[in-house]
């Protein structure tokens, strides 16, 4: 398989990239039938990539590349059910979760949809159980409080999903007097955080990862498991308070999860993708509610739709994800913000971050060949308007940062203040209209210097615009919006990482600090019993600092 590199292509986009590179936004933007073929749109979610450094040229030139490195067939052979994870021969089948009872989608020959549906019915009763107290904890009372254990892919997602429909008028209103809370890190302080104010005979245990062995997950069950014992003093009480989602049947049986308590996935949902699994499905829908969390499902599932079938000139994730190459692999733009006007999703740019980064942050294509290009992005961000007070001034007057706005035309909490000039959403939106064109503008020091700003002070007040961003506005933060956001910003990174040739679906660059944290757990354990450790085996500088640490412990 060719890398972007060898694509006919190549060589002219990187030509037409330094062109565009000389070409500042302002004389992008000049002209209207330009701006009229950067936007594209889908049931309401509107996608303005005019601030962009691309021409209709480029997007030509790039949509040429999509067909040179066969994104059309790559799309295709994921939805297929092809093992296009090839480090660990499984297929990339996250669509699936979200399929419609009718839809056919095969593995091995085996349509996979009827058992999707199959743990999702399992997942409502179990959910509809627990939300009316016809399933109760060992002591006879209602489950009101549910503590997720889990980390990564077995957390972030779930807990953006949370965040974002909790303040969600049909969401919140469903979720009346229940509590759900996270508990990922291994640090105790996250433990301590997640166990406030919550009691034993009224929790909920959900722990979830996909291969059970994650030991920050382990340690953290074993941990809450003393905890709920401490009070309810009797092992049975585990059957009624601790289930698990997992693909690990054996692993949560050795823990001491009833096999019927157990929610189960499959080798072909990458940790990362498995939101729409009983990862993220079954704690949502505890709390939210069935009728909620059905629509998430169906939002996910209509962008997959628009993915598999939309042409890729009108395509929301295919041109966000051809851009984004654009931007870190011909203009050399190793970052991008993502920038939500929503206060509702404070945990998106944490999720993304994973998603894209943990996929695409490779070094060799998918035929073991070294890249000869930047490949990945670097991502942050943080609700606006308050990232405008924080790192904006570095995207404004410091380096180049391609950003994605994403903002919303309605509220989930409209606030109007007597004699205020707009609603309080307006206000937040003013800002969401604002800074694209601030970054994407800016301001010049001749404009600068006629405001009457003295000499010495226009530099430092000038701002050389020219900095990309996209602009999406979806009607509305509800559940199905967000499984549309959701599934957009997936397919994002899986178009990327076709155009890269890499396979985005493994992860192996995680595994090294794990074992030498093996190392570092031993020597410890060693030290902390006055036994001999195992010197040789920790650098030398490895062993002052961590002389230092057991020096205060
Ligand atoms: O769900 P688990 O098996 O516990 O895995 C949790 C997480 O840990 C791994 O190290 C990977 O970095 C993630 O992709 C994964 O989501």
């Amino acid at each position: 398989m060719p890398t972007l590199a060898d694509a006919p292509s190549y060589g002219a986009a990187v030509q037409h990239a330094a062109e565009m590179k000389a070409t500042h936004l302002t004389t992008l933007l000049s002209s209207d039938d330009r701006n009229s073929q950067l936007a594209a749109e889908f049931q309401g979610i509107f996608l303005d990539y005019c601030r962009q450094k691309v021409a209709p040229e480029t997007m030509r030139l790039l949509l040429q590349l999509a067909e040179e490195m066969g994104l059309a067939n790559k799309i295709k052979a994921m939805f297929a059910g092809q093992k296009i994870n090839v480090t660990e021969n499984r297929a990339v089948l996250h669509v699936a979760l979200r399929a419609r009872p009718d839809q056919v989608i095969e593995v091995d020959g085996k349509n996979v949809v009827p058992e999707v549906h199959a743990v999702l019915s399992r997942m409502k009763k179990f959910a509809h159980q627990i939300r009316t107290g016809e399933w109760v904890g060992y002591t006879g009372k209602p489950l009101k409080d549910v503590i997720c254990i889990g980390i990564g892919g077995s957390y972030l997602g779930p807990e953006f999903v949370y965040e974002g429909l909790r303040t969600d008028p049909e969401a919140h209103t469903a979720s009346h007097g229940r509590r759900l809370r996270f508990l990922a890190n291994v640090d105790p302080i996250d433990v301590k955080r997640a166990l406030e104010g919550f009691h034993a005979e009224t929790t909920l245990i959900i722990i979830i990862s996909k291969t059970f062995t994650t030991a920050e997950t382990m340690l953290n069950a074993r941990t809450i498991k003393e905890w709920l014992l401490r009070s309810l003093h009797n092992e049975a009480a585990v059957s009624r308070h601790m289930v698990a989602v997992s693909t690990n049947i054996s692993e949560t049986s050795a823990f001491g999860i009833n096999p019927d308590n157990v929610f189960g996935f499959w080798d072909w949902v990458g940790g990362r993708f498995s939101v729409c699994s009983a990862v993220g499905i079954l704690p949502l829908a505890v709390h939210f509610g069935w009728q909620v969390i059905s629509q998430f499902l169906q939002g996910a599932n209509a962008m997959d739709d628009h993915f598999k079938t939309a042409a890729f000139s009108e395509n929301l994730p295919v041109l966000m994800g051809l851009v984004s190459v654009w931007n870190a692999s011909f203009l050399d733009y190793p970052c991008h913000a993502i920038l939500p006007y929503c206060q509702a999703l404070i945990r998106f740019a944490a999720h993304i971050q994973q998603v894209t980064m943990e996929s695409n942050g490779k070094r060799v294509s998918i035929d073991c060949i070294e890249l000869p290009y930047q490949c990945g992005e670097i991502d942050f961000g943080e609700p606006g308007t308050n990232g405008q007070h924080s790192f904006y001034q570095l995207l404004h007057q410091g380096r180049t940062v391609p950003a994605d706005f994403i903002g919303f035309c309605r509220s989930q909490n409209p606030v109007i203040v007597a004699n205020d000039p707009v609603p309080n959403h307006d206000e937040l939106m003013s800002n969401f209209f604002a800074q694209p064109d601030a970054l994407a503008f800016g301001k010049s020091a001749d404009l600068v210097a006629a405001e009457g700003v003295p000499p010495e002070l226009v530099p430092h007040k000038t701002f050389p615009g020219d900095k990309p961003s996209l602009s999406l506005l979806f009607p509305e933060a509800n559940a199905y919006y967000l499984g549309c956001l959701l599934a957009l910003y997936e397919h994002r990174t899986a178009v990327q990482g076709f155009m890269w040739s890499i396979n985005s679906f493994d992860q192996w660059g995680v595994e090294l600090g794990k074992v030498l944290a093996k190392e570092i757990r031993k020597y410890l354990a060693a030290k902390r019993k006055d036994l001999p450790a195992e010197e040789e085996k920790l650098p030398a500088a490895t062993r002052r600092l961590l002389g230092v640490y057991l020096s205060q412990a």
